[in-house]
């Protein structure tokens, strides 16, 4: 498969990584999807439910996407390419349906155990829903990078209902979105696809995100709410606050670095002794490079870069939590973790 990779998708890992220091033995969370339970209630009639993720190539605006249709911030989002890499549940509840987001990293030319690992999850999760949202940025020309995906979703062997997303209209005129529109069409022929819908869409702007949520419930199959209402993701908390301090390490740091870095809570604990009314939790939180000049650049001058990291990561969990949080941030260095099967499935990969 690697060798009908067209050239426009992102490479991995640079092969360069040769440093060989200090390991840490510790154990630490898994990561993952969790099975969906099936309700065996009776539901109302016209009541529909099931599973939908969007896929495009980097930074087509898929977490983007999927935070303003939960309304909340559950994946994270970056200027950067390949920083989604873990599979993050929302979900909506409607009257009339339960639609659960499953957000999944960009395909890539896998050079490394992570890249392999990464790219099988993408195959696995587009196989198990029900729909799936095909990203395509209106800012960009549709190239081979868009076309290989679509044609690896048109080659799985259970194919999920497709509606195509022309994302980030904001930026582009009516004009451009116009013949944006008229080539998504044209790929119904030249790849084999069916698109249910094409919907242009601007999550930044808000619009037309409620006609992207019509269209997915739609073509979801009649069926009761998988998940207890109200629940908004099923990531345990603990990861979507490594994921935020991860965002906040990932701000203004160069291309290569985002795939060498990995966030473990090591420690979190509500303060003792405070008020009710004024409670503190104390978070210890490790953040995980590969090589010792990664950490300078983490770290930064006189330590500046990282304090910048926790001022903004603390503003974020805070938010999440609903109360001010102390945050200790390490950096450690783990050689080549990316490489090492024993690493990645420490780290949840
Ligand atoms: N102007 C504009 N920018 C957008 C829109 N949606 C996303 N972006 C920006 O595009 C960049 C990438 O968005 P993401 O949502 O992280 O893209 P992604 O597809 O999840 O990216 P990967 O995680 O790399 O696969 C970010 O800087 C977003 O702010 C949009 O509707 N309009």
């Amino acid at each position: 498969m690697d060798d009908s990779l067209p050239d426009d998708l992102p490479d991995d890992l640079p092969e360069d990584v040769d440093d060989d220091l200090d390991d840490d033995e510790r154990a630490l969370g898994a990561g993952g999807p969790a099975a969906a339970p099936a309700s065996a209630f009776v539901f109302p009639e016209g009541f529909r439910s099931g599973f939908a993720c969007f896929v495009g190539r980097p930074n087509a605006g898929k977490s983007t996407l999927t935070n303003a249709i939960v309304g909340q911030k559950i994946a994270i989002t970056s200027s950067k390419p390949q920083t989604t890499r873990r599979v993050i549940r929302g979900i909506v509840n409607r009257d009339d349906a339960q639609l659960v987001l499953v957000d999944t990293p960009g395909l890539h030319r896998p050079r490394t155990l992570l890249g392999e690992r990464l790219n099988d999850l993408v195959h696995d999760t587009w196989s198990e829903v029900d729909v799936i949202g095909v990203c395509l940025p209106a800012s960009q020309r549709i190239g081979p990078g868009d076309e290989y995906l679509v044609r690896q979703i048109a080659e799985l062997p259970r194919r999920p209902k497709l509606i195509a997303l022309a994302t980030k209209t904001d930026l582009v005129s009516r004009e451009r979105l116009g013949q944006h529109l008229v080539k998504i069409a044209s790929l119904e022929e030249s790849l084999g696809v069916r698109w249910e819908s094409v919907v242009p869409v601007s999550a930044v702007a808000g619009d037309q995100v409620d006609v992207v949520v019509d269209e997915i419930v739609n073509l979801l199959p009649p069926g009761p709410a998988l998940y207890p209402d109200g629940e908004i993701t099923d990531e345990p908390t603990e990861t979507r606050i490594a994921e935020l301090i991860r965002e906040a390490a990932l701000e203004g740091v160069s291309d290569e670095l985002p795939h060498s870095i990995a966030v473990v809570i090591d420690e979190m604990n509500p303060r003792e002794g405070r008020p009710a009314d004024k409670p503190l939790m104390d978070i210890y939180a490790s953040v995980i490079v590969e090589r010792a000049s990664q950490k300078g650049i983490i770290i930064g001058h006189r330590g500046e870069r990282l304090k910048q990291v926790g001022t903004d990561a603390r503003l974020q969990i805070k938010q999440l939590l609903g109360m001010p949080v102390h945050l200790m941030i390490h950096v450690k260095v783990l050689a080549d973790w990316q490489r090492d099967p024993k690493h990645l499935n420490r780290l949840g990969f």
